[in-house]
């Protein structure tokens, strides 16, 4: 379990966040000065909050009101940041074994050994890490990390600096291994939506300094709580509305056009409306939520189709799949009613 609750200003920006994590992959998704790393930071003890506690399971880290800041040494804290340096004159066993000196002899060459092995990098022992692909020193920047046991791991977008592909292998590889061989919480900065939704089990967004929203990372994908969290995990279409309460169903109101929304999803004081744009559907015709279109503008990625789409009473931002794309002209854009959410200003 971790528990933070802290205050830290600076002249420009203001951070004052509160969240609690039991267990698991912890994303914290935001824009770019939101307070991520300073969050991590200051859990590694980098930076000292002006207020508040920090606490790991029974070890408390920081507690303003105690006067209680352990240092980051003694807090057992893994930390991995995009330019993670290794020491360019201690071999990949040594590197790795860095964090180790007080450990008997014997121990660290098991430990070091069965860590080399489990990387993928037996036979590497004794490369220096100017003879190592950028893949393979952050593999050897997390080992070095995780050969001391930390009780949480802290992930700064340890894998931004690669290129696409050894990115994608690097967060296979890293979060199979966490899987097997962590026990511990990893709290994980990312800007990347898909990487965030395929590796984390809980998502925490972050906006100016604060928590914006947290919860399971399907709730926060596709039931965002406000337009700024919908901005956050990449919603292109929102829209101001007024909504009436009709029987089972809401009839939402969007610029002079009607949309059914199931009664369950009422979100009483909600002023705007948001569907995903892999979530807009092109059907032959439909009783409500479809409406005649025409394309403003596609752009065409490896396999999908961005879609600017123009109806009588709104803008929609589409994806769709080639197949769809041949086939949608003469169709309607339909907006399934269970996929709209409503959203608080
Ligand atoms: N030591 C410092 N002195 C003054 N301001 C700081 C300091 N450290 C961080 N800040 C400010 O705190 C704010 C949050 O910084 P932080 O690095 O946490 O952002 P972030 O969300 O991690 O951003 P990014 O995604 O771009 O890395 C920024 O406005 C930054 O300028």
């Amino acid at each position: 379990m971790l528990y933070v609750a802290i205050k830290k200003t600076f002249s420009h920006f203001q951070l004052d966040v509160n969240f609690t994590i039991q267990k698991g992959v912890i994303g914290i998704l935001g824009p770019s000065g939101c307070g991520k790393s300073l969050t991590l930071q200051s859990i590694a003890g980098l930076q000292r909050p002006d207020e508040g506690v920090i606490q790991l399971n029974n070890h408390l880290f920081f507690h303003s009101d105690k006067r209680i800041h352990i240092p980051t040494r003694h807090r057992n804290v893994g930390y991995m940041f995009q330019h993670y340096a290794l020491f360019p004159h201690l071999t990949v066993y040594e590197n790795i074994a860095f964090g180790l000196k007080k450990w008997p002899k014997k121990q660290i060459q098991h430990t070091v050994t069965n860590m080399i092995e489990n990387i993928g990098l037996k036979g590497y022992e004794n490369h220096y890490p100017h003879q190592l692909s950028g893949g393979q020193q952050q593999r050897v920047a997390l080992a070095r990390t995780l050969v001391t046991q930390p009780s949480i791991l802290l992930l700064d977008e340890p894998f931004s600096a690669l290129d696409h592909h050894t990115k994608q292998a690097m967060e296979q590889q890293c979060f199979s291994y966490l899987q097997q061989h962590f026990s511990g919480l990893v709290l994980f900065v990312t800007h990347h939506l898909e990487e965030a939704y395929r590796l984390c089990d809980e998502l925490i967004l972050y906006d100016r300094g604060r928590v914006i929203q947290h919860g399971k990372k399907e709730r926060v994908f596709y039931e965002p709580e406000n337009v700024q969290a919908a901005n956050i995990v990449g919603c292109k279409n929102i829209f101001s509305c007024t909504f009436a309460e009709k029987g089972e169903q809401i009839i939402c109101y969007v610029n002079g056009a009607q949309l059914i929304v199931p009664a369950h999803k009422k979100k009483s004081g909600a002023t705007y409306v948001g569907i995903h744009s892999h979530h807009i559907r092109f059907v032959d015709d439909a009783i409500y939520n479809a409406f005649s279109f025409r394309v403003i503008r596609a752009v065409s990625n490896v396999y999908t189709y961005d879609v600017t789409i123009q109806t009588d009473h709104f803008i929609l931002q589409a994806s769709v799949s080639e197949e769809q794309w041949r086939h949608m002209h003469n169709k309607k854009v339909y907006l399934p009613p269970e996929h709209l959410f409503f959203l608080f200003e």
